[in-house]
């Protein structure tokens, strides 16, 4: 069953298109990374399923209805951000309290598990938090929540390395035990790409994949050695569209990325021309997919 389809959205603020014709389906029970670049639109699609924004056109159902103000889809759906906002005088604990009563799978017993492994004491006031340990308290009620739709927007904003790697083995461990439907979004792919089962990779508010991780993995292959070998061996037998990138990183050394669909099924006589074959990591993949245009930083230092 899907829980959230998107057909033809567009999003405009004024003038600023946000998202353009953007559709997908997502499934329940699975965990979907949300990636692209900042102003992509991955906060503006997360308040559109949370409910809280409406889009400009086409059509957006979760939990097969309208989610815009509408209070059986927002009993459902719980959305981490940075903008969550409490009365001043709240304690951690006025806090747990007040929110357990929105939401029916509340789990207090984790609630207050993990504030507890997360070090984070339940009378202090949620005003004074620094800001990693706003966003883990943030996240904290998220998990707790246990919403069969939980959205997250870049959780782990603030928060350090060690409590970033805790707070994904948090969720994972919550999400093996009470499968639901999680959609996170982050810049830091690397580190997420464990736990994610799908990704929907944005680019300038359009939609430019949706895919399971693994077929991402296997998107793209690196290839590195001399630029001439590289022609001979490989190049010349690719079209324009299977290069993904290209980049010089000592003269007359290459590194390329290409599309493992359109790659030869023989790698023998790359190999034998001295040509290291490498894989891509994701962040490496989706910033390449993401990129304005071909090439890199070194066409700038190129020009006049
Ligand atoms: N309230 C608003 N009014 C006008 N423009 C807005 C508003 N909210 C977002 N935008 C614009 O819409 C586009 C998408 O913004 P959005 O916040 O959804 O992107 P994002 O992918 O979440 O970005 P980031 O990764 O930087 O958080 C951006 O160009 C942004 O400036």
């Amino acid at each position: 069953m899907s829980v959230v389809v998107g057909y033809e959205l567009y999003k405009r603020y004024g003038k600023v298109q946000a998202l353009g014709d953007v559709s997908f389906a997502i499934e329940e029970n699975t965990i979907t990374g949300l990636i692209g670049r900042n102003g992509t639109g991955k906060t503006t699609l997360l308040k559109m399923m949370a409910g809280h924004l409406k889009p400009t056109q086409g059509k957006l159902r979760v939990f097969a209805q309208n989610p815009f103000d509408n209070l059986d889809v927002a009993g459902k759906v719980f959305l981490v951000d940075d903008t969550m906002a409490f009365p001043d005088s709240f304690t951690l604990q006025d806090i747990l309290r007040e929110v357990a009563v929105f939401y029916p799978n509340w789990n207090s017993q984790i609630a207050q598990g993990l504030l507890e492994y997360f070090l984070l004491n339940p009378q202090q006031r949620h005003s004074n938090l620094s800001k990693g340990s706003k966003s883990t308290f943030n996240a904290i009620l998220g998990i707790a929540a246990r919403c069969p739709l939980t959205l997250l927007d870049e959780p782990t904003t603030g928060m350090d390395s060690a409590v970033r790697k805790d707070f994904y083995r948090v969720l994972l461990k919550d999400y093996l035990e009470q499968p639901r439907t999680i959609i996170l979004s982050s810049h830091l792919l690397g580190e997420l790409e464990d736990i994610l089962e799908d990704i929907l990779l944005l680019n300038q508010g359009g939609l430019l994949m949706h895919k399971p991780i693994l077929d991402l993995k296997q998107y793209a292959l690196g290839f590195r050695g001399s630029a001439q070998a590289l022609r001979e061996s490989l190049l010349n037998r690719l079209s324009e569209e299977a290069v993904l990138h290209r980049e010089e990183f000592v003269k007359g050394s290459l590194y390329l990325v290409i599309k493992t669909e359109e790659l030869p099924e023989d790698f023998e006589n790359i190999r034998s021309s001295g040509v290291e074959i490498l894989p891509v990591a994701l962040d490496d993949l989706c910033n390449i997919l993401t990129a304005p245009r071909k090439g890199g930083i070194d066409d700038v230092y190129k020009r006049g």
